[in-house]
């Protein structure tokens, strides 16, 4: 990985060489700093200060051609002909209706006049939280296409013209138990891991599942060397709302995070779920069902409990990719993004389609989705590079008010963000490769400054910090919920990429009110001790064979994906018999550690011979990390106010500004800045004094 490695630890007198890996540096985008720690009575230090980040890659917008996206790549058409269906774009203020059939499987490409999405004037504006009974109307009557199938409330909903079967309203009714309490106690954020099963290659390279998971923790075992050169395990725990193992269905995964959001976008929430995490590690996988079994669960909800509410359904799907943005329901138009005099975004062009029929979604799903891989040459290099937003709005016409445009009334946006270790590209010499990763930085960075603020009903939401928090500006106002996936992939080879998606997801956790994450165990825990004397015979790995020529099992087969007997017994069946649970507390039995191999039996299980130079080594290597943390977090910091204060002095200029505010927020700024200052400083001398104690002589020369 760019960027990852950061300092070693040389001890002198032992004359041995003592390295330890720094991998916190992805958001940064910091490149191959070196920092050599020279312990004292030994030998002294020497420091280079690379490590900050670039803060000039902050401001690099834009470019980036116009060939991103790989979002749901994977995604079929099964949707085979012979059915007819209606979909209606959206209309745009004194606009257009189109409508759009479908038969026998025509391309979906019709006469489309752009739309002007204008997220203020009628779009961003909630309904008042109670509609006079009176003037509710039953949406699908105005849209009622001549041709084609829509929804009817009289007909038993839910009938899937593959099998015919038709759902009971009560069966379906009954996933929806009391959706008023459900909403209040659904929490702003969730953060939520999930851990992918091993694939083939990572198999046939022999590599190791080191990610043990329990209901809503996991610990990750990183095979380190000791200085002698003899192996040894760190372990790394974490704890989230949950945590998802291999076994878990796409279906649970839905279970866990969108389904409990659903009601409460009908109570005026906008709300917003993402997947992260490093290449290859889910998170399209993941986030490719969402959209779908979340508008099942909408129609269902519209057409029952809100019945003859006049609720509609809208789907609008894009993408952003080096910065811009492209429409993939509308032939991968380019967009563009502006904003009105009160500071609203408007999304100028984008596609948004009423539906109201699963089948309608569906098509449109696909549409979106294979226009984002025809968009692409194909390579996953670069379709990782683009972050694709699919959005399911739910509208309401005013008073019932057919020629007035309806009114947003909650929103579900679903994105399935970038690679996260393309955030570390900006130091490729491509620029353009740079700009794409610099970009990604900001977005994932400024995604983060977002949802803290959001969680802190801060006033000021840094929306600016990226295109991609731009254009969800409006889901981080108001009533507003996130719901966060972390992929992390379990091998061997991925430990420092999916310690990284663990710190990122740990740091948005840590932001959230009354979160009970517990801190990565080893960067508030250097005991080298604890961490090497890991049972390593508990460490249980799963696995199973592939189906698929790209080395996994067809998605699209459905959302169970559990080993397969035949694995156990043709491939691994000391799996079957190996079978040893360690005793964790697991309190959801879906989710337990499935049954494994024993694994790093192998590795050679040494006492660690700490000593105690050794021990004050390890503690000061950790005192140095939390300074750089703590460094970080404060430029962090310092940008926000940065930007708080340009804001304050735009305000400033304004006619009728007023002076008293002005001075008051003056003052605040700069008390904040004054503190976080002062906050460092008086870390930076506590750990001078410490390198002092130890003898350790800080030089600022280049020479040894
Ligand atoms: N939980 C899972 N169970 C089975 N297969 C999975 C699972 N998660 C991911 N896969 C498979 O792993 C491969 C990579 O997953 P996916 O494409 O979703 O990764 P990604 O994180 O979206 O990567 P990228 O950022 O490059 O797009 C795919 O073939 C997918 O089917």
């Amino acid at each position: 990985m760019n960027g990852a490695g950061r300092q070693g630890l040389r001890s002198g007198a032992a004359g041995v060489h003592h390295q330890r890996q720094y991998s916190d540096n992805f958001l940064d985008g910091s490149s191959n700093g070196n920092r050599w720690l020279q312990s004292a009575g030994l030998q002294h230090l020497q420091s280079s200060t690379n490590q900050l980040p670039p803060l000039q890659d902050y401001n690099l917008y834009g470019g980036g051609g116009a060939q991103g996206g790989r979002m749901y790549r994977n995604a079929q058409r099964s949707f085979n002909g012979g059915t007819e269906y209606y979909v209606e774009p959206s209309t745009p203020p004194g606009g257009y209706r189109a409508s759009m059939q479908k038969k026998n499987g025509d391309d979906l490409s019709g006469d489309f006049s752009p739309g002007l999405l204008d997220l203020h004037s009628f779009d961003t504006e909630l309904l008042p939280p109670e509609m006079p009974a009176s003037n509710a109307y039953d949406g699908n009557s105005l849209y009622q296409p001549g041709r084609g199938r829509s929804f009817d409330d009289s007909e038993p909903y839910m009938l899937s013209k593959q099998t015919g079967r038709a759902r009971a309203p009560e069966n379906i009714l009954k996933s929806f138990p009391a959706e008023k309490e459900k909403s209040n106690s659904v929490a702003k954020i969730k953060v939520v891991v999930r851990k992918r099963p091993m694939n083939k290659k990572e198999l046939a390279k022999n590599e190791e599942d080191i990610i043990e998971t329990y209901s809503n923790s996991l610990t990750v075992h990183e095979t380190k060397l000791k200085v002698d050169l003899t192996q040894y395990v760190e372990k790394h725990e974490f704890v989230f709302d949950a945590v998802l193992n291999e076994e878990v269905t796409n279906d649970e995964v839905y279970r866990e995070t969108v389904e409990p959001i659903v009601p409460i976008i009908f109570e005026r929430t906008k709300a917003t779920c993402f997947a992260y995490g490093q290449t290859g590690s889910g998170k399209t996988y993941t986030m490719k069902p969402l959209p779908l079994k979340a508008s099942r669960d909408i129609l269902r909800l519209m057409h029952h409990t809100y019945r003859n509410q006049g609720f509609q359904l809208f789907v609008s799907f894009f993408e952003i990719y080096g910065g811009k943005l492209f429409d993939l329901l509308n032939d991968r138009k380019k967009l563009c993004m502006r904003e009105d005099g009160k500071q609203q975004v408007c999304i100028v062009g984008l596609q948004e389609y009423r539906v109201s029929d699963v089948e309608n979604i569906k098509e449109l799903i696909e549409k979106g989705n294979s226009t984002r891989s025809t968009g692409t040459t194909g390579a996953n290099e670069e379709s990782s590079r683009s972050h694709a937003i699919l959005q399911l709005a739910i509208k309401r016409s005013v008073d019932g008010n057919e020629s007035k445009p309806p009114r947003l009334v909650g929103k579900l946006s679903f994105i399935d963000l970038a690679g996260s270790e393309r955030g570390a590209d900006t130091t490729d010499n491509d620029k353009q490769t740079r700009i794409e990763g610099a970009e990604i930085n900001k977005s994932l960075l400024a995604l983060k400054e977002c949802i803290r603020a959001l969680d802190n009903d801060q006033g000021h939401i840094p929306f600016r910090g990226s295109k991609l928090t731009e254009v969800l500006r409006d889901s981080f106002v108001g009533n507003s919920r996130t719901v966060m996936i972390s992929c992390i992939s379990p091998s061997t080879g991925s430990c420092e990429h999916t310690l990284n998606t663990l710190r990122y997801a740990d740091r948005v956790k840590s932001l959230s009110k009354g979160n009970n994450t517990k801190k990565d165990a080893v960067s508030s825990n250097f005991n080298l001790k604890e961490s090497s004397t890991v049972p390593l015979s508990s460490i249980t790995g799963s696995a199973y064979e592939d189906r698929t020529t790209d080395g996994w099992p067809d998605e699209n087969e459905g959302d169970d994906f559990s080993p397969p007997e035949e694995y156990y017994e043709q491939v691994k069946p000391s799996l079957k018999k190996n079978v040893k649970m360690e005793s964790y507390a697991t309190t959801d039995d879906k989710l337990k550690k499935p049954s494994g191999l024993m694994k790093w039996k192998d590795l050679p299980k040494v006492e660690p011979q700490t000593t105690h130079a050794e021990d004050d080594l390890n503690a000061l290597l950790q005192e140095e990390e939390d300074l750089v943390n703590a460094h970080r977090t404060q430029v962090e910091e310092t940008m926000n106010i940065v930007r708080e204060e340009m804001n304050l002095l735009v305000e400033a200029d304004q006619p009728g500004n007023q002076l008293d505010d002005y001075i008051t927020r003056l003052n605040a700024i700069l008390s904040q800045k004054a503190a976080g200052i002062l906050q460092l400083q008086t870390r930076l001398a506590h750990f001078q004094k410490r390198l002092k104690e130890h003898n350790v002589l800080v030089s600022s020369t280049t020479g040894y």
